[in-house]
């Protein structure tokens, strides 16, 4: 125990080290626009379609309600990445925030995962700073020293799943149409080892080795069988179900469910802590290479096509057909011989 909180106070789990250091915090409803800076906001809310990420803080209770708010599909950009980084801290160090609950501004998606954008045809500095800010966010959110529940109001695939899966417990809203997996070895690319740790932990080894291979997406019901998300509620008692949950988690003293959490996640943490720099060489070699800019270029190019092809193209009909025609097509047996 005195070892992990010497290494918290030392920095070496940054985000959980917040918990030994908070200062007085904010109060009301906190915004970050897309230029980064923030907007403090009195509690009787406030809501723009502008605003990428949507903080909504109960007072009462010391519960954020975050909400995603970067439509079509939430991806994560790079200026989102950075957005959720700052917001992310000033609620680690709010001293009056005990609890987060992640979900989604985006009617029927939670987070379509990174921003393909982002990693394709860019310089490699780009990709560079692109994966230090994905690293951030799995840091922050994998170690956060807050209780934290993903109330899942939406598809989820890929990145968007790992943001669930770094919460301590996650409720989706039980649609049909909506996925939810990693699902990285469709696009031809490969989950790196601290997104297949976080799966790991969560689902077992037997269900990590079959969904990362196949790059397996999962209806709310399958999920559920699977241990990746822990509850299923109607879509319109989600937010009640997670406030009501939350209340379930800030009944234990915080001290004590911040040192367990830590001493369960500290060395899947420390896995990544510890080799940051690799890591992100790794991953600009790899996603440089001619061969996978052309499987995401193809990828990016067959969620247009569905588009055209498709008619009439209702949101929630594309998601579920997406979910199978991608592992038919001849895009993906390309990915399968190359
Ligand atoms: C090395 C580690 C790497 C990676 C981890 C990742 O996270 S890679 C990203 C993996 N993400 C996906 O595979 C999700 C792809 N998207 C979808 O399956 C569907 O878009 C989704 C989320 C089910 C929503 O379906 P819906 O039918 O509602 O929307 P549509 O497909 O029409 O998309 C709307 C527009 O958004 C664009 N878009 C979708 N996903 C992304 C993304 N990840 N990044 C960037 N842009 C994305 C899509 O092309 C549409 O664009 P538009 O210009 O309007 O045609």
């Amino acid at each position: 125990m005195a070892a992990v909180l010497r290494k918290l106070i030392q920095g070496r789990l940054p985000a959980l080290a917040g918990v030994l250091c908070r200062r007085s915090g904010n109060e009301g409803h906190l915004f970050l626009n897309s230029s980064g800076s923030t907007l403090m906001q009195p509690r009787c809310g406030y809501s723009s379609p502008t605003e990428s990420v949507i903080v909504e803080m109960d007072k009462a209770t010391g519960v954020a309600l975050l909400k995603l708010n970067i439509p079509p599909v939430n991806s994560l950009s790079l200026p989102l990445l950075t957005e959720l980084a700052i917001v992310l801290d000033k609620l680690e160090m709010d001293k009056h925030c005990r609890g987060l609950i992640l979900t989604s501004a985006v009617p029927n998606i939670f987070s379509a995962g990174l921003n393909l954008f982002d990693m394709m045809d860019k310089p490699n500095e780009h990709y560079s700073e692109f994966w230090r800010a994905v690293q951030e966010i799995w840091i922050k959110l994998y170690g956060s020293s807050l209780a934290n529940i993903a109330a899942i109001n939406g598809s989820s695939p890929a990145g968007g799943c790992l943001l669930a899966l770094c919460s301590d417990y996650r409720i989706m809203a039980n649609n049909p149409h909506f996925t939810i997996g990693l699902n990285e070895t469709r696009l031809g690319i490969v989950a790196p080892f601290w997104f297949k740790d976080t799966l790991l932990n969560t689902v077992g080894k037997r269900t990590t080795e079959i969904s990362l291979n196949l790059g397996a997406l999962y209806s709310p019901t399958e999920a559920l069988s699977l241990h990746l998300v822990d509850r299923l509620v109607p879509e319109t008692q989600l937010l009640s179900a997670a406030t009501e949950e939350m209340g379930r988690w800030l009944q234990v003293p915080d001290h004590a469910r911040q040192i367990t959490k830590s001493m369960i996640r500290k060395s899947t943490l420390e896995g990544l802590l510890n080799q940051r720099e690799a890591d992100i060489k790794n991953f600009v070699e790899f996603i440089s290479r001619d061969s996978i800019q052309k499987s995401l270029q193809f990828y990016a190019q067959s969620l247009q096509k569905q588009k055209q092809h498709i008619h009439p193209p209702s949101s929630s009909c594309r998601q579920q057909i997406s979910s199978v025609t991608f592992a038919r097509s001849p895009w993906y047996s390309l990915i399968q011989r190359s």
